[in-house]
């Protein structure tokens, strides 16, 4: 390992970080600049790994600046300094304190970024104060969990608690926490409002009990206004935790404060935990992100371009990367940052063809292809009919409907034409399969239920 000192070439590496920051403040705009970028500095590099360690001056700052920019930190340093692999973004370790542990997280240049770290400042724990309300994008698959959220935050008191805030990944489960917790502070100044991921929770627990002082903790959690979990499916199937999340949400509740859980399933899909805790958690509001869809992803893009001052991108490019990168908001707006930091770095436009190029493994992971049979197999048991059902000639309600959302999802979902999929349903007329595509159309704006259904069936199979 090279510590970047004077002695050891730092004014190369300080000359090329000078070249990479400037390129950042046209992009990134004075403020931000000023704030996050400029006091990054170069602190060692290990020949062997490539690997290049970055230092802020806080770890409040090093997780707010991986956050958001380690993609363009790691690739400007690779097209600068072909050596450097990868790139760590952490807390300059104090003179004074040489053994002070570093909480570095390796970053490759196009991994996600990981989830800013704790930050306690004052009432708000571990609060991200830049997941605010404000930013998050709604649209007609989240807006239903946004005005939940933002119900949380009020002054007045909700009509439900707990809120339990289910989606896939990447949908923005924990944007909408802080946010929650964000407003919540905002009306209240004087709140205490706790943000914790439920692996922290239990780890937290675990080291009071082994030190001693699991009531100190105990009363410590009780003693907030609004308590924020994440990821709640990592508290199951440890028993004495969940006792204790139990008797914390029951103190919460019965205390009249605010309690809003975020998971990737819904509570009666966490295997392994408490039916009285189950019960707890189900009691409120339970509600439902569902999967970004071509809009929303449309409005996140050109709303993140607008806010981070990205510069002109032609419409070509933002249609392509809404309607190609579909699996989850996360890797929409990495892609969308590793894009606009290669073109930046290397002067080049943004354009359709270098898109294409800089995006290549993101496209294809989106891109896998759904087939025909799974298509049926996902309807058959949705609907709970027979397999036989999509190619047979029964005209029964019960089993024409199915079949017809069947059609509906191969069109939209893979790449066959009208003649392909008749084939596949039973060799029927491609006139059949166009009618029944309108007709699932059609029947998406007029009735909620067959809506739902769709939507649950995509979610379904493009997850
Ligand atoms: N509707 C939205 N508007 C703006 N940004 C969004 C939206 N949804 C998600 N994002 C952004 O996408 C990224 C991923 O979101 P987030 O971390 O909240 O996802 P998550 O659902 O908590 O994922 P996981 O389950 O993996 O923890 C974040 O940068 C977040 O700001």
């Amino acid at each position: 390992m090279i510590e970047l000192n004077d002695s050891n070439g730092a004014a190369d590496w300080a000359a090329d970080w000078n070249e990479i920051s400037e390129g950042l403040r046209k992009d990134l705009g004075a403020q931000i600049h000023t704030q996050w970028i400029r006091p990054i500095r170069p602190g060692s590099f290990e020949p062997g790994s490539g690997m290049l360690n970055l230092h802020l001056p806080s770890e409040f700052s090093a997780n707010w600046v991986r956050e958001r920019f380690a993609d363009r930190l790691a690739l400007a340093w690779k097209i600068v300094r072909p050596e450097v692999r990868s790139v760590t973004i952490a807390a300059a370790p104090r003179e004074a304190d040489p053994a002070r542990p570093r909480t570095a997280v390796p970053q490759q240049a196009a991994a996600p970024a990981p989830r800013p770290a704790l930050a306690d400042s004052g009432n708000r724990i571990a609060l991200d104060p830049s997941q605010v309300f404000s930013g998050f994008i709604t649209g007609q698959s989240n807006v239903l969990a946004f005005n939940a959220a933002q119900r949380m935050a009020a002054m007045e008191k909700p009509l439900f608690s707990p809120l339990y805030l289910k989606a896939a990944t990447g949908q923005g489960k924990t944007h909408l926490l802080h946010a929650i917790g964000n407003a919540f502070a905002e009306v209240n100044p004087g709140a205490r409002i706790c943000y914790c991921p439920a692996e922290k929770f239990m780890n937290d627990f675990v080291s009071a009990i082994q030190r001693g002082d699991s009531m100190a903790f105990k009363a410590r959690l009780r003693g907030f206004d609004m308590l924020l979990v994440d990821d709640i499916q990592f508290i199951i199937g440890k028993n004495s935790t969940q006792e204790e999340f139990l008797h914390t949400i029951d103190a919460i509740l019965g205390g009249g404060k605010r309690l809003v859980v975020t998971s990737d399933r819904a509570p009666q899909a966490l295997d392994g935990v408490d039916q009285r805790l189950l019960s707890r958690l189900a009691m409120g509001l339970v509600a439902d992100i569902q999967p970004a869809d071509i809009e929303l992803r449309r409005a996140i893009i050109t709303a993140r371009i607008e806010t981070m001052r990205m510069g002109e991108v032609p419409e070509e490019v933002i249609e392509f990367l809404a309607r190609t990168i579909s699996r989850n908001v996360r890797e929409l707006v990495g892609g969308l940052n590793k894009l606009m930091a290669y073109a930046q770095i290397t002067g080049q436009k943004v354009t359709l063809p270098l898109a294409e190029e800089q995006l290549s493994d993101l496209l294809s992971a989106n891109r896998r292809r759904i087939t025909i049979d799974e298509i049926q197999r996902a309807v058959c048991q949705f609907y709970k009919v027979d397999r036989s059902e999509m190619s047979s000639k029964r005209r029964a309600r019960a089993v024409v409907r199915p079949r017809q959302v069947a059609m509906y999802l191969a069109k939209v979902l893979t790449p066959r034409s009208y003649p392909e999929i008749g084939r596949k349903f039973g060799g029927r007329d491609h006139s059949t399969v166009i009618h029944a595509v309108r007709l699932i159309e059609d029947l998406r704006t007029r009735d909620a239920d067959m809506d739902g259904d769709v939507r649950a069936l995509l979610q379904q199979l493009e997850s």
